[in-house]
């Protein structure tokens, strides 16, 4: 399947350029799209006793009376019902006047369980939250327990951002177009499409050029080339030499499940940089994990450099507070002048709650030469605070969330979640969706800062790292399933790594 992702409003111009360009004119690619929902419907629920077409007032509901056409021609009982009157000498009229029966108003809808109900009322033109007649049809459709097929979305799911306008159809299967939208992929909308499938309707490949898309799927096509490999001829400290903090005696755990995962991304050499307090208890668990006792932001800053230290990790379980503060300043300054990529979560994040703005200026200090890459990793908790204004409830998308704050930072930001999204401060984007609700679980998003950490230190470049990361970790919680808890993740990856090659393939660009 293909990665890019495509806003509504870029999809209404792949459309337009598609029709400049030929060979299919709007009412050809209409059509397509009413012959692809019908042969899906035919392929899934050849059993069904009666479809129910339900049809909006724009091209969607006329993609719903093509696909009416298509269900009963191949001798299917079909009722296609229809908002009032479609915009004249417009393509859904022609659709209609295709039609061969006499369609029905959309108050007259009523299915059983045995039939199958095609949802065709909204796709990328939703403008507003369903109501009136919409929210009952939503209503209606839920308790005849028939299956949904959605046209394009789930009625009432954004296209743009996967929110619900009000109310909105939970469909089994999905078939859009072209490609996939945001919504597909974004929280609640992923959880409303079912089975999404892809269809292609005879826009050509040629129009995502002209397009210029700029969110895609998380997947290895994205960032495989920048992942490090060894060389042949180097040694330990050539492959990258990753620093983690580690809190006080009672707070260590996650520093550890952190190093190891660095230490798993392939970084030659891992070093816990633990608080005098926290140094025997770390040496208790440490094997392959070096140890460095870091009370002082200045003798961390010359460890670094004798070390050679490439990239650092501050946040999981250090602590809030001064201290926390006073040592992302040093690893901030470590940054600007050596080039050491960084990695501030948890802790780090939260430490600069009710002050971002002193964070985000310790990171862009000017007369920047060889600065390495810095990622932020909040769960929305931390970004709410972090980001005022741009909480989950401000109305923008994930992604434009996880964007503005990138710039605003100017660091890439992992906003962590069901559906987290990566994004550069230039504007790069993606969405991952490869990994497993077990991986809701203490520790986990330690192992990621990590995973990130490591492979900062081997070199890769912050937007492609995190991503890289991101889906390394999601592999590992698909690979473990129920039962696993953070400290199979890193010994998980060996095999991630491996079966890498294999996934990459699955992802390789499609015929079009
Ligand atoms: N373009 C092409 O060539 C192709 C497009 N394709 C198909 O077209 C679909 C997009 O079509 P579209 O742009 O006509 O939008 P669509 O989703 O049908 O809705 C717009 C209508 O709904 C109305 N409306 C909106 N919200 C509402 C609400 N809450 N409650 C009530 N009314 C509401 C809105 O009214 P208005 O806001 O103008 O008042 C307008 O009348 C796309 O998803 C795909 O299926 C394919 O055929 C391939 C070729
Ligand atoms: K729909």
């Amino acid at each position: 399947m293909s990665d890019e992702l495509l806003t509504p409003d870029q999809m209404a111009k792949a459309d337009r350029l598609a029709i400049e360009g030929g060979p299919f004119d709007g009412y050809g690619l209409m059509l397509n799209a009413g012959r692809a929902v019908a042969a899906v419907v035919l392929a899934h629920f050849p059993q069904a006793r009666h479809a129910h077409i339900l049809c909006g007032p724009g091209n969607n509901g006329g993609d719903g009376l093509v696909a009416a056409r298509f269900l009963r021609e191949a001798g299917m009982a079909v009722s296609a019902y229809l908002a009032p009157a479609p915009r004249e000498g417009g393509e859904v009229a022609r659709a209609l006047a295709d039609f061969p029966e006499t369609v029905r108003p959309l108050e007259a809808f009523c299915a059983t369980a045995e039939d199958v109900v095609v949802d065709a009322l909204f796709g990328a033109g939703l403008a507003r939250p369903l109501d009136g007649v919409f929210a009952t049809l939503v209503d209606k459709a839920r308790l005849s327990g028939a299956p949904v097929v959605a046209v394009d979305l789930p009625s009432g799911v954004s296209g743009q951002s996967g929110a619900v306008l009000g109310a909105a159809m939970a469909a089994l299967r999905t078939v859009t177009f072209f490609r996939r939208k945001p919504g597909h992929l974004l929280f609640p909308g992923r959880g409303l499409c079912g089975t999404v499938e892809v269809a292609d309707i005879g826009i050509p490949r040629r129009v995502l050029a002209e397009i210029g898309v700029d969110l895609f799927e998380n997947t290895p096509r994205r960032w495989r080339a920048a992942l490090p490999a060894p060389d042949p001829l180097g040694h330990k400290y050539s492959r990258g030499h990753a620093g983690i903090f580690s809190g006080g005696p009672s707070a260590t755990g996650a520093a550890r499940l952190a190093a190891m995962a660095a230490a798993r991304s392939g970084a030659g050499a891992v070093t816990l940089l633990s608080p005098a307090s926290a140094l025997l208890v770390n040496a208790a668990h440490l094997t392959a994990i070096m140890l460095q006792r870091a009370d002082d932001p200045d003798h961390v800053a010359a460890f670094a450099g004798e070390r050679k230290l490439s990239a650092l990790a501050i946040g999981p379980g250090y602590g809030v507070g001064e201290k926390c503060r006073a040592f992302v300043a040093m690893a901030a300054g470590l940054r600007r002048e050596r080039g050491l990529g960084l990695v501030l979560d948890a802790d780090a994040l939260t430490s600069f709650e009710g002050e971002p703005e002193a964070l985000f200026a310790c990171l862009n200090l000017g007369g920047v030469e060889e600065a390495g890459s810095v990622v932020l990793t909040p769960h929305e908790g931390e970004f709410a605070r972090l980001f005022p204004g741009l909480g989950a409830h401000v109305g923008l998308s994930k992604v434009e969330r996880a964007r503005r704050a990138a710039a605003r930072a100017g660091a890439t930001v992992v906003l962590k979640g069901s559906d987290s999204v990566i994004a550069a401060p230039d504007g790069r984007a993606v969405i991952n969706i490869h990994a497993s609700p077990y991986l809701a679980t203490a520790g986990s998003g330690d192992v990621l800062t990590g995973l990130i950490t490591g492979l900062l230190a081997q070199g890769m470049p912050g937007f492609e790292a995190a991503a890289a990361a991101v889906w390394l970790h999601g592999d590992a919680g698909l690979r473990l399933g129920a039962g696993l808890v953070a400290e199979d993740l890193p010994a998980a990856i060996p095999a991630v790594l491996a079966g890498l090659s294999a996934a990459d393939e699955s992802f390789r660009e499609g015929p079009r």
